[in-house]
């Protein structure tokens, strides 16, 4: 089944002349990587802060397991449905990588004792090693912080991962790197990832790819 459906989506912001996001229909299932890729302006960050519950369609209905997000708590939706990564990773500087990683399970209520351990197993599950782990994120290269930013994304329940550009500041080696943490997550362990980008290769190494023009998807 469907994590996501949409039916005929729409969002025009306010006084625009045309809309950003026009009639989507489509669906994304767990267990598979998504790109949505497109020019500049063609609506593809409008787009992901729908599927985030940032915004409701002006037209429309976005359903998450069945229920409209219209009618659900968009805060909990937010908070333990979906987990966001950046192009810029978002990284706290001033904590170590292991505190980036406890910060959001701490604010859950997980105690300091319990969230590192767990920090540990994600954080070694994307490929960062125990050194690594004390250092600052100053200290780690740009596909090296990507990895935790990933780490922290998991640190929720959440089976929907947004991604918005995450391989922009990236070389042709970190991307392919991101991109095969990426589509393991979905594969093995049945998240559903949907990523917004420029970038052609990492359309090519999604399992399905959209093309996003004037605010429809083409084909
Ligand atoms: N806050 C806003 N108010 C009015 N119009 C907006 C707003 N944000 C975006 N738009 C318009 O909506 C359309 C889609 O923009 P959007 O940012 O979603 O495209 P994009 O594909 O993500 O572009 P980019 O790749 O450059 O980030 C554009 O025409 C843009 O000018």
């Amino acid at each position: 089944m469907a994590v996501l459906s949409l039916e005929n989506v729409t969002y025009r912001y306010k006084n625009a002349q045309r809309a950003a996001v026009s009639g989507i229909s489509c669906e994304f299932e767990e267990g598979k990587v998504y790109a949505v890729v497109g020019a500049s302006g063609s609506g593809k960050s409008t787009f992901l802060s729908l599927l985030a519950g940032l915004d409701l369609p002006t037209e429309g209905t976005i359903r998450f397991q069945g229920d409209s997000l219209a009618e659900l708590n968009l805060d909990r939706y937010r908070r333990e449905s979906i987990s966001m990564i950046f192009q810029v990773f978002h990284l706290f500087p001033l904590l170590t990588v292991m505190e980036n990683v406890c910060f959001p399970m701490e604010l859950c209520g997980i105690t300091p004792k319990d969230a590192r351990p767990r920090a540990a197993k994600l954080l070694e599950a994307v490929g960062i090693r125990e050194e690594q782990m004390k250092r600052f994120p100053s200290k780690l290269s740009g596909g090296e912080r990507q990895r935790v930013a990933i780490a922290r994304s998991l640190a929720s329940n959440a089976k929907i991962i947004l991604g918005d550009e995450p391989t922009g500041n990236l070389d042709g080696e970190n991307t392919q790197n991101i991109m095969d943490i990426l589509c393991e997550l979905a594969h093995k362990k049945g998240y559903c990832v949907i990523l917004v980008t420029h970038d052609m290769e990492v359309a090519e190494m999604a399992d399905v790819s959209f093309r996003m023009k004037d605010g429809n998807f083409v084909s």
